[in-house]
């Protein structure tokens, strides 16, 4: 029970804000239903009025909305200073005013709530009191104070931490598969983060449970608060590594009030309406190589070829010629305009054209029809040599241009004519584009000669399958657009992309160099927030050097500004511990993360004998789940884990019998990367990534997802390795 003597004072005081509250969503919900009754009628300038307080209503109520969660979560008391007595503030999630406007809440990304988040003992930034709230249910229940003259708050790390009641158990709530806001909790090198300038590259590097998305979502939010009349309309993207990293932050940014930022995927912002399979590791790795610029730009000039015979077709009874020479010259003449590759298609088309309408009418009226009959017929077609004198014989001054457009028309028209135009110069989608590169190896290693070897030949090659792509595919499609453009006079052509106006990438250390410029080209100014951690680059593309994850993004700005985060406020002690025997942040140049949290509770590392069957894993499964009672067990396997099946089954039939107890998830290491559980059970330590190069970062990033348990089941196979890794002892 808190007792604090200012408990019923502050109760009144967010009783009062909380019925504001009310009172505000009262009057939008009437100025709401008001414009619904009024007719349609009355000038389409009043239409349009209307239709501007309605979408300014809902966007208003959509942004006081946040459920259950506490509107306002701390106070700050400001000392007197020069330019005014002391005074106190009232924060929370959204802004809310008296009805003379004066505010009873300030929203937590004003500037003068910084100190909230930032003050400490040794810089108490003109405040001498911070107090936490702690509400249910639209109560006060509790009050926690820091008095900044003598702060100690030490997380028992010797951290200083900011509301260290609230922060722990915020900490120690248990999981529900999505993640929550910590607007209440934010820590001060966080909030450094999250209120950084908007121009340029922010990389944020920070080990497994620092806050990275937390922060990544919290700046989105602030960005758009302070920068609200430029970024509602250029627009913010958040990009996961996957849809369901997507699912598990999407509620965060509509809880403090956005709902306009866009979260999706890499795949999906590229759009291109297809199924994906999966890729192989060597596949993926070429695909997202820097040298695919060069083959894809290359691919492109690839296909506009040369004929390399010639070719005839009929205009009535004229047989015209289109000869490789003729082809070879409109090529030349397209490739000298600007504009993409489909657009000056339509230069090869017109350019052909135009020569084979003079040719055209010099034949038609040089000879009579019958005579030309018959020199077909003797000659069965007349060679490029004729040909060649008729155009040099072509005065175009002397021609009549109307005669000519008529011709030109006719021959247009004319689906052989159209057929050896594509075949000179075709138009593509960027998905052809990408199937056709690798279905056939002769334009496979034609677009990648002197640049991929032809063991990599081979493996873009057999890899393909026809109609089928991977989100490597993707990228390369788009890298393609750029060359491409859009198909014109077809159906289902590409429209232009989106741009941002600020970007925000989480997991950025598996951004692959090509998906990095995907990116790019939807960046209104290189304004970008990377989030990512180097020690956690589990995939066969990702990066461990932020430099080269930067430079593609940076567009003409070479600098970029590095921040890195140190409180691990996920994974207890006892297990970091464990993480970090495993793997040490400073052999890569990276600061260690304190965890300060202690469960108490050491982690299970089980030796099956023998085969690893799921019977004995579902074993251990259950124990945890039991042991946990509820919340969240995340089962880590393998990637393509031949038992992931019967553990699925294992599963259903368990949840079907325990509706009450802990959830169970079973994941393969890429969708359980940036999630979290309270208790992980990793099967197959060694052996959860293909790439043997990542199997020890792909074990720390597993061991690090649990807030609270954690078991390790192993076969014997895998002892010696694991004993090499200090994850058991001799
Ligand atoms: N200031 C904070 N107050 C309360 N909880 C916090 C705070 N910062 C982070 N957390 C919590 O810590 C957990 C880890 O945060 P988050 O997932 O953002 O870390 P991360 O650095 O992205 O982790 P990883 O790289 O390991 O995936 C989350 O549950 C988050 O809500």
């Amino acid at each position: 029970m808190n007792t604090h003597p200012d408990l019923a004072r502050e109760r009144d005081y967010i009783k009062r804000a909380y019925e504001r509250l009310d009172e505000i969503r009262a009057g939008l919900n009437s100025t709401l239903s008001d414009a619904f009754e009024q007719e349609r009628g009355g000038t389409h300038q009043a239409r349009t009025e209307r239709d501007m307080v309605v979408r300014a209503t809902l966007d208003r109520l959509e942004h006081l909305e946040f459920g259950i969660l506490a509107l306002c979560f701390g106070r700050i008391d400001r000392d007197k200073d020069i330019i005014g007595p002391s005074e106190s503030f009232y924060l929370g999630r959204v802004a809310v005013a008296d009805s003379d406007m004066e505010p009873l809440v300030i929203d937590w990304r004003a500037p003068v709530a910084e100190p909230f988040y930032r003050a400490t003992a040794r810089n108490p930034m003109g405040i001498s009191l911070r107090r936490h709230f702690e509400i249910k249910d639209r109560e006060l229940i509790a009050i926690e104070d820091e008095l900044l003259g003598d702060l100690d708050s030490s997380g028992g790390q010797g951290v200083e931490l900011s509301g260290a009641g609230a922060l722990f158990s915020a900490m120690d709530r248990v999981r529900t598969g999505q993640m929550g806001d910590i607007v209440a909790t934010i820590q001060a090198e966080q909030d450094e983060i999250i209120r950084a300038p908007l121009p340029g590259v922010l990389v944020v590097q920070g080990g497994p449970g620092t806050g990275k998305t937390a922060v990544a979502l919290h700046r989105a939010a602030y960005l758009l608060y302070t920068y609200r009349a430029r970024l509602e309309n250029q627009g913010v993207l958040v990009v996961a590594p996957n849809a369901t990293f997507a699912r598990y932050i999407e509620r965060v940014l509509p809880s403090l009030g956005e709902t306009g930022v866009e979260i999706t995927t890499i795949a999906n912002l590229i759009d291109l309406n297809v199924e994906l399979r999966r890729a192989n590791d060597q596949e993926a790795l070429i695909k997202s190589d820097q040298r695919m610029v060069s083959v894809i730009s290359k691919a492109v000039l690839d296909r506009e070829r040369p004929l390399s015979k010639d070719l005839s077709f009929y205009l009535g009874s004229v047989q015209l010629w289109v000869t490789r020479e003729m082809s070879m010259k409109a090529i030349r003449q397209a490739r000298r305009r600007t504009g993409s590759h489909n657009e000056r298609a339509k230069i090869v088309e017109a350019v052909l054209s135009r020569q084979l309408a003079k040719i055209y009418i010099e034949l038609t009226t040089r000879f009579q029809r019958d005579e030309l009959a018959k020199f077909n017929e003797e000659s069965q077609a007349y060679d490029q040599e004729h040909q060649d004198l008729i155009i040099e014989a072509v005065d175009p001054e002397e021609d009549d241009e109307a005669v000519i457009a008529e011709v030109v028309g006719s021959i247009k028209s004319e689906s052989e004519f159209i057929r050896i135009v594509t075949r000179i110069w075709p138009r593509l989608t960027s998905l052809e584009l990408v199937n056709d590169l690798f279905a056939h190896p002769a334009l496979t290693r034609l677009a990648s000669r002197g640049v991929l070897n032809e063991k990599e030949v081979e493996v873009l090659t057999s890899s393909h399958k026809r109609g089928y792509f991977s989100r490597f595919d993707l990228a390369l499609a788009d890298e393609a657009y750029v060359h491409l453009g859009p198909v014109l006079k077809r159906k289902g052509h590409q429209s232009e992309v989106n741009r941002y106006g600020h970007i925000v990438v989480d997991e950025a250390q598996e951004l692959s160099y090509m998906e990095a410029r995907v990116l790019a080209r939807r960046s209104i100014s290189s304004s970008i927030t990377l989030v990512g951690d180097l020690s956690q680059t589990t995939s066969i593309y990702g990066q461990r050097d932020w430099n080269l994850i930067v430079a593609p993004l940076c567009g003409a700005i070479s600098k970029w500004n590095y921040n890195e985060l140190s409180i691990n406020y996920r994974t207890p002690i006892e297990i970091s511990d464990l993480a970090y025997r495993l793997f040490d942040p400073t052999s890569m140049g990276l600061a260690p993360t304190v965890s300060i949290r202690s469960t108490g509770v050491e982690p299970k590392i089980i030796e099956i004998s023998g085969k690893v069957e799921s019977e004995s894993i579902w074993r251990w499964v259950e124990a945890a789940a039991t042991e946990i009672g509820s919340g969240l067990v995340g089962v880590v396997v393998p990637s393509n884990f031949e038992l992931y099946e019967d553990l699925e089954n294992c599963r259903a039939l368990w949840m079907q019998d325990h509706q009450e107890s802990a959830l169970i998830e079973i994941r393969e290491l890429d969708y359980a990367k940036g999630l979290e559980f309270d208790c992980v059970v990793i099967v197959e330590p060694t052996c959860l990534v293909k790439d043997e190069a990542s199997a020890k970062a792909a074990l720390f990033t597993a061991i690090t997802r649990a807030t609270k348990r954690l078991t390790i089941i192993y076969g014997e196979y895998e002892r010696s390795k694991l004993l090499e890794w200090k994850i058991i002892g001799s």
